[in-house]
């Protein structure tokens, strides 16, 4: 089956970090946190500007080659012992990452926690997750580590006449902090209430205007798929629809059915019909595309299909990917390195270390296997690749 291949920026980099000792290009900074501040606007500008002129892909962007399908398999191990951070002792707290999930109601409260607890178990510093009232005490039991916002509001709870204010004054709560992250996870058990997409919207509006990262999932996919505007052409948004979710945004977008004899043709052209935004379909294996090029990863996994596992996904994605952005400003020298779409590389790591992790709770816990005991998983797992010093 004919099928698409890495263009050059990422093969040379695949190639080059097999080369390379580990974490040669790691940041040690040793500053106060009014710069790391100043330090994380500067990057997202910096790419941003790369990614609108074109420059952070332009290489590979016109060469899209046809080639045999297991020059597709992401090298997945090498991404991840490059952008993983050591631990070191110079560093303070945030600059590992700080998350934010936007998820969380009435009928689904795991799915924000596992996004956000997978944070933190993979190595980022701070988690927060913004719901509504009635998830937030819920989500405080399941964890003191995650910070919980009580601010999203359903339309039960909101009368007609006070819409307008409510939706400004939440929105208005997530701006003094929103500076502060280095992704949002929008979507994780959000819930379908059309008061609460409408807020979520302008949300999203406000993150790309500041320049954060997104990673959409779950019913942030609802929102989006029926709203594409929110998400056309912003580089730093990632998609991380599941075999529903990627079901209605082809028949959205490309107005057909989702074909799986040209997987990878087809997620290219929906990527690339989307503005070059990066897509993460998920399945038996995982599909990666930003419309310019196409990976897999479909190592390790588990034959269990519980709920949570793509909610543990979409936390891993906004981590990795914030560590492979903070990996490719400190990695001048590294022009192939630096050009790579780091919310490629962020999908990929997640990825795999999601299904690593996956296949070792399997292993112990067999048809038991939970999302929590996934969950527990995630930090060995990740250690047996990258080793924390
Ligand atoms: N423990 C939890 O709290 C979990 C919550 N989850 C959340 O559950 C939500 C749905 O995710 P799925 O993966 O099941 O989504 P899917 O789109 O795969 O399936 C949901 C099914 O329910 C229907 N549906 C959902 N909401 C509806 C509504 N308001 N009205 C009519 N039909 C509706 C859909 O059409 C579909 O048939 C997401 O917010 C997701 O994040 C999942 O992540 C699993 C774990
Ligand atoms: N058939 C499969 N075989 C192996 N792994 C799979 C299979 N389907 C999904 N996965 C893995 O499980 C992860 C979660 O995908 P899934 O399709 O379950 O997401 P989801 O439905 O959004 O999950 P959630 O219940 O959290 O909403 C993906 O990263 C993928 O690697
Ligand atoms: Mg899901």
């Amino acid at each position: 089956m004919p099928l698409l291949a890495p263009t050059r920026p990422v093969q040379a980099f695949l190639l080059l970090s097999t080369c390379l000792p580990d974490h040669e290009y790691l940041d040690r900074p040793n500053t106060n946190n009014c710069m790391l501040r100043f330090t994380a606007v500067l990057r997202r500008q910096q790419f941003l500007i790369r990614a609108l002129s074109g420059e952070a892909h332009s290489r590979g962007a016109t060469e899209i080659k046809v080639m045999a399908e297991g020059n597709l398999e992401a090298d997945a191990v090498s991404i991840l012992r490059r952008i993983t951070p050591l631990l070191d002792p110079n560093r303070n707290k945030g600059q590992a990452g700080k998350i934010a999930v936007i998820g969380g109601c009435r009928e689904y409260t795991g799915a924000p926690y596992f996004a956000a607890i997978s944070a933190l178990k993979i190595g980022a510093d701070l988690s927060h997750v913004f719901c509504t009232k009635d998830a937030a005490m819920v989500i405080k039991s399941y964890s003191p580590e995650l910070i919980v916002h009580p601010i999203l509001e359903e339309s039960y709870s909101v009368r007609d006449e006070d819409k307008g204010f409510i939706s400004s004054k939440t929105v208005a709560e997530v701006a003094k902090w929103i500076e502060r992250f280095d992704c949002l996870v929008i979507g994780p058990g959000l819930g379908r209430d059309p008061f609460l997409l409408d807020c979520v919207g302008e949300i999203l509006k406000l993150a790309r205007r500041s320049n954060i990262p997104v990673v959409i999932d779950g019913d942030g996919l609802f929102l989006v798929t029926n709203n594409l505007d929110l998400v056309s052409g912003y580089a730093l948004a990632v998609l991380t629809p599941n075999v529903n979710e990627y079901k209605r945004l082809v028949q959205k977008v490309l107005d057909s059915e989702v074909n799986d004899q040209d997987a990878s043709e087809q997620l290219l052209s929906l990527a690339k019909s989307i503005g070059g935004i990066t897509i993460l379909r998920k399945g038996k294996s995982d599909l990666i595309s930003d419309g310019r090029t196409v990976h897999v990863v479909s190592s390790f996994g588990s034959p269990r299909r519980c709920g949570g596992q793509g909610d543990i996904l979409s936390g891993s994605v906004a981590v990795f990917s914030s560590w492979a952005r903070q990996v490719q400003t400190t990695a001048e020298e590294d022009a192939t390195f630096s050009t790579s779409n780091p919310m490629v590389l962020g999908c990929i790591a997640a990825s795999a270390l999601l299904r690593k992790a996956a296949f070792v709770a399997f292993e112990s816990n067999k048809r038991s296997t939970l999302t929590t005991d996934i969950i527990e998983h995630l930090g060995r797992s990740l250690e047996d690749i990258s080793p924390a010093c």
